[in-house]
């Protein structure tokens, strides 16, 4: 009843703010619906017809979604705003209370507890970890490169972030562990992903109890989860035993983010559960958002040739026009300053995570006039936000020189949040950037991405479908050819 109340007090508050026409008791499902299938076209038409603050409604939820920078910056540091939806609640069963789940005090004291061991030392030792596993990857594309078919780069770049994700978060490589062992590790990583993305698309599976009864997918669902938490505990325990035997660690570039978590002084502030769910978090938050993400970015190369060949100058400029073969160094990196530029322009164009979403502790107006009322749900959409013209000029054309550091002079701060932004922001945005950076450059250097017969042949024909990540529709299909002559001589 005090549900119902509330719902209705949401609806009657906020049923000025504009937005498309919500039907009684399933609301506006069939452009949730609409979005679900055509992602970007929805948010251009939604902000075409109701500008930068708009009212959904799907079933009993009521989201204002903002897109205006002048108030996503009050969503991002508001703290009134910087609880989770309560729809994340979906995610305990797999995730249990992680940074992604969890509000409050504890969420700041884990926060505080994990940081240190992102820091920008420790992420640089896990280089060598990513250029391993992207080499592994060219060695996969040499017979699509040989054949010269078209390919889908998602499975190849799922396996590369949860192999990485793995290593870098867990282990690298318990002792002892198979090969075949490692590879279900792997599996169970991208099912459990798979069925969380699944349901997290279907709002009427959002009643736990019905999910339970009716949904063919529970029995699967509740297995994803044991064995994520088996697998995670397994691992936690062997490394805390290590630990408590005094077993010298290993040695520092080898060290996963565990090892330096478990080694903190900072870690004395959590518990072994919330260890392992931190765990879980950090397994599921890098390794969607990376495939997703590389895999768009494979696709951005086919279809801007001329963007590519600049990379791979770049490239050559920094490894020698005839250098195929050293492997990517965290001093590279630094190097790579135009690839960053268009990995950060793939990402205004296309974020990774559609939608980041809070809900209100008590009433907070926005600055640009909308109250959000207490219980009700705040949706960020940085596709909305990254193409707004004033912000972006001319924001349907592809450009990473938007990038460059007199072009972002003066860009409001909240305008570009392909990571969130505030006190919530990506914990990992550094490291997902280093990661991506090492696979282009492993990548690029051997091969070019081309069009596939058929392929989009811009970001405005790429269709995308949206889940707590964005894939592309059909796959971001390609064609893998090898370099035949440095960029420079071309
Ligand atoms: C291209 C890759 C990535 C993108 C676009 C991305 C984006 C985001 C966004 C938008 C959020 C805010 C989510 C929300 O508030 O609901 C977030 C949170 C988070 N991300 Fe990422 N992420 C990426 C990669 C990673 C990686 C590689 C890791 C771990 C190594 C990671 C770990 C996390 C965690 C733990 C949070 C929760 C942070 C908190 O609330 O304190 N992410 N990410």
């Amino acid at each position: 009843f005090h549900h119902i109340c509330q719902v209705a007090h949401i609806m009657r508050v906020t049923k000025d703010i504009p937005g498309p026409k919500c039907w009684p008791v399933i609301g506006c499902l069939t452009d949730f619906l609409a979005a679900i299938r055509d992602m970007h076209g929805t948010i251009n038409d939604i902000v075409r017809n109701y500008g930068t603050t708009v009212r959904m409604q799907v079933l009993d939820r009521v989201v204002v979604m903002v897109m205006d920078p002048d108030d996503v910056q009050v969503v991002c540091t508001h703290p009134a705003l910087a609880n989770k939806a309560s729809h994340y609640d979906q995610l305990y069963l797999h995730l249990g209370m992680g940074l992604i789940t969890m509000n409050g005090p504890a969420y700041k004291r884990h926060r505080k507890a994990i940081s240190p061991s992102l820091h920008l030392d420790i992420l640089q030792d896990f280089v060598p970890t990513f250029a391993k596993n992207a080499e592994a990857l060219v060695e996969r594309l040499q017979q699509h490169a040989d054949r010269g078919t078209a390919l889908d780069m998602s499975p190849e770049f799922g396996m590369l972030a949860n192999m990485t994700i793995m290593e870098t978060v867990l282990s690298m490589r318990r002792d002892g562990a198979s090969d075949k062992e490692y590879a279900s590790m792997v599996d169970v990583l991208s099912e459990t992903s798979e069925i969380i993305m699944w349901r997290a698309m279907r709002p009427w599976w959002g009643s736990d109890a019905l999910f339970r009864w009716l949904s063919s997918r529970y029995e699967t669902y509740k297995q994803t989860a044991a064995c994520m938490n088996a697998m995670v505990t397994d691992i936690l325990r062997f490394k805390q035993d290590e630990v408590a035997r005094g077993v010298p660690p290993p040695p520092r570039r080898r060290m996963a983010f565990l090892d330096h978590v478990l080694r903190s002084a900072e870690s004395a502030n959590m518990s072994t559960e919330e260890m392992r769910d931190e765990l879980k978090t950090f397994l599921f938050a890098g390794s969607t958002t990376s495939m997703d993400f590389l895999a768009m970015v494979a696709l951005m190369f086919s279809m801007y040739p001329d963007v590519q060949s600049k990379v791979q100058q770049e490239l050559d400029d920094i490894f020698g026009p005839l250098d195929t073969q050293r492997t990517v160094t965290a001093e590279d990196l630094g190097h790579m300053q135009y690839t960053e530029r268009v990995l950060r322009e793939t990402m205004r164009y296309a974020p990774p995570v559609p939608m980041v979403f809070r809900e209100a502790t008590e009433d907070v107006k926005l600055p640009t006039g909308v109250t959000i009322p207490r219980g009700c749900m705040v949706a960020l959409v940085p596709a909305g936000t990254h193409r707004l013209e004033k912000h972006f000029p001319d924001p349907q054309r592809f450009d990473p020189d938007r990038f460059l550091p007199e072009n972002t002079r003066g860009r409001h701060p909240f305008a570009y949040i392909p990571f969130s932004a505030g006190t919530r922001n990506c914990i990992g945005q550094r490291y997902a950037l280093m990661m991506a950076k090492t696979a282009v450059a492993t990548l690029l250097r051997r091969y070019s991405f081309a069009r596939a017969p058929g392929g989009p042949k811009g970001f405005h024909e790429v269709n995308v479908d949206m889940g707590i990540t964005i894939a592309v529709r059909g796959g971001a299909v390609v064609r893998v050819q090898r370099r035949t002559a440095p960029a420079a001589a071309k």
